[in-house]
């Protein structure tokens, strides 16, 4: 591991991420308003944050944590950020770690995620790189690529794992236990419990989204709990 990946790894050892992200149409996709979420997530402790999109990033930039960031593009299977292209964009973008499909999917541009991994290095060598993984097949072929950082993003959504409610306990254990990396436990955290959870599973890092960053979901979860009470009341 270099100095620049242990010195940020340590800054995220045992640490709380907070994913903001807002979606396509929604009210909150605005660079400064993720921007501002992001301050008011450090304000609460979180020792890194995560953004996606080259304008999110930007605007988040002179906050005092690290950056994991991110580019969501294109219609294909691999669309977090799913090119040298873009993680080059991504870096430039002030991006301290940037996070890339970590699976083993053929990627729009053709390039393996070694050949990826290694381009970035070349003209980017003070990023350090996450890949966002769906298994533990995917974790053991991003070690062997040369990445920084171990992430299950990708669990339940690329097809190899059941998607869990709640996070997949189960692969943060399984890559925890057969790779070197530190892992980042993303995906459906939900509670604080989940995310001691994934830390007592073995992740290094824990990243939360939805449950801290998307009202509209949550509002849901309310909504949805409360419409129970009523049919049962009824
Ligand atoms: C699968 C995918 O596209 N995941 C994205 C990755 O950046 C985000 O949409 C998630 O919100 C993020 O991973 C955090 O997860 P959760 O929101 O479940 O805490």
């Amino acid at each position: 591991m270099s100095t620049l990946s242990s010195d940020i790894s340590d800054r995220l050892a045992g640490g709380l991420i907070v994913s903001c992200q807002a979606y396509p149409g929604e009210p909150m996709r605005d660079p400064r308003t993720m921007a501002q979420i992001a301050r008011a997530a450090v304000i609460g402790g979180a020792v890194a944050v995560r953004l996606q999109g080259i304008e999110d990033i930007r605007a988040a930039a002179g906050l005092d944590v690290p950056i994991v960031g991110l580019w969501k593009d294109g219609d294909a299977d691999v669309f977090i950020t799913p090119t040298l292209d873009h993680a080059r964009a991504v870096a430039d973008a002030g991006a301290d770690v940037v996070a890339i499909d970590g699976t083993r999917r053929p990627r729009p541009d053709g390039l393996t995620l070694a050949a990826t991994v290694a381009g970035l290095r070349d003209t980017h060598p003070r990023a350090l790189i996450m890949a966002d993984c769906g298994s533990l097949d995917d974790a053991i072929a991003s070690e062997e690529a040369g990445v920084d950082f171990l992430g299950t993003t990708l669990s339940g959504y690329s097809g190899e794992r059941e998607k869990t409610v709640g996070p997949d306990i189960e692969l943060i254990q399984q890559i925890a236990k057969r790779c070197t990396l530190p892992v980042i436990a993303e995906g459906r955290i939900h509670s604080p419990a989940h995310a001691a959870s994934a830390r007592q599973a073995g992740a290094h890092a824990v990243c939360v989204g939805t449950a801290i960053t998307h009202p509209s979901t949550i509002t849901g979860w309310f909504v949805s709990a409360l419409a129970d009470v009523s049919g049962e009341l009824a």
